[in-house]
């Protein structure tokens, strides 16, 4: 699990970019970290792997403090997707990339070989194991980061911006990933702008304003937030403005929910 307490977090210029957040995040759970641009989503995230470590407060991730590790170590317990590619990626061939994070975990030949072939499969790059990943468009080079950090298991997986730069079929790798993760126990936080993915896929959405957590709950509550959510720079999924314009007195937020609700009508 994800246990975050009274985290704060300085840039070496004196811009706080956390200022007080906690958080408990159990095995299973799905979660969305919404909020405008510099409200600190991804200086958060980047502290669940080591690479930021706490001005003040603490984190811990599986049991460990994170300020006891380094980040090779919490490579074990947290995969990181990065919002570009390219900065995550450096091998010659797709299939050297993948099977990276599992060789240095230091996993057995038949683990290894188990975890590439499935995260090749379930990112649709089998047969593209030879290509180098440059000559691959920016969705497939997005599939292949995606790719190496479902290959490493680990109990924990952050994902920034998973959707941004991913073309349809990509967005529903991504949630196909999310949904078998999270019924695989595995935790999963993603930074996210989109929110129709946001409210397809995540049981928990937490909102961040200014370095704080100013809402935390499911996607129906934090999405009636209104005012609230405006003021930090969130706008409602589609489906909710739909079913708001409509006049519906229960919006919904999922494509299943306006069904529903439009056949009970
Ligand atoms: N490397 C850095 N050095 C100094 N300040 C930074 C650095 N990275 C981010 N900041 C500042 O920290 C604050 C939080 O930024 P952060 O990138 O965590 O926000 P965010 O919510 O992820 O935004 P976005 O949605 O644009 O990615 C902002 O004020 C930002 O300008």
């Amino acid at each position: 699990m994800i246990r975050i307490d009274s985290l704060v977090y300085r840039y070496p210029t004196g811009v706080t970019a956390l200022d007080g957040v906690s958080l408990r995040v159990e095995p299973g759970e799905r979660v969305a970290l919404i909020g405008r641009n510099g409200a600190g989503k991804t200086t958060l995230a980047r502290h669940l792997n080591g690479i930021l470590r706490p001005t003040a407060g603490s984190v811990h991730v599986d049991g460990w403090d994170t300020a006891e590790h380094t980040v090779a170590e919490l490579a074990a317990k947290v995969g990181y997707l990065f919002q570009n590619p390219d900065e995550q990626l450096f091998a010659r061939t797709v299939a050297e990339e993948v099977a990276f994070g599992p060789r240095n975990l230091g996993y057995p030949g038949d683990r290894r070989a188990r975890l590439v072939r499935r995260a090749l499969e379930d990112t649709r790059l089998t047969g593209l194991e030879e290509v180098h990943p440059y000559q691959l468009s920016l969705a497939e080079r997005k599939r292949v980061a995606l790719a190496a950090v479902l290959a490493m298991d680990t109990p924990i997986l952050v994902l920034d911006e998973p959707t941004t730069g991913a073309d349809h079929a990509g967005v529903r790798d991504v949630a196909a990933a999310v949904s078998e993760l999270a019924g695989r126990g595995r935790t999963v936080l993603a930074v996210t702008h989109d929110m129709d993915f946001c409210a397809e896929n995540f049981d928990r959405i937490v909102v961040l304003a200014g370095g704080r957590i100013v809402r935390d709950g499911s996607p129906d509550e934090v999405f009636r937030a209104g005012a609230d959510l405006a003021q930090a720079g969130v706008e409602p999924p589609q489906l909710m403005r739909l079913s708001e314009a409509l006049g519906w007195s229960r919006p919904a937020t999922t494509v299943d929910a306006f069904v529903d609700r439009l056949a009970s009508r």
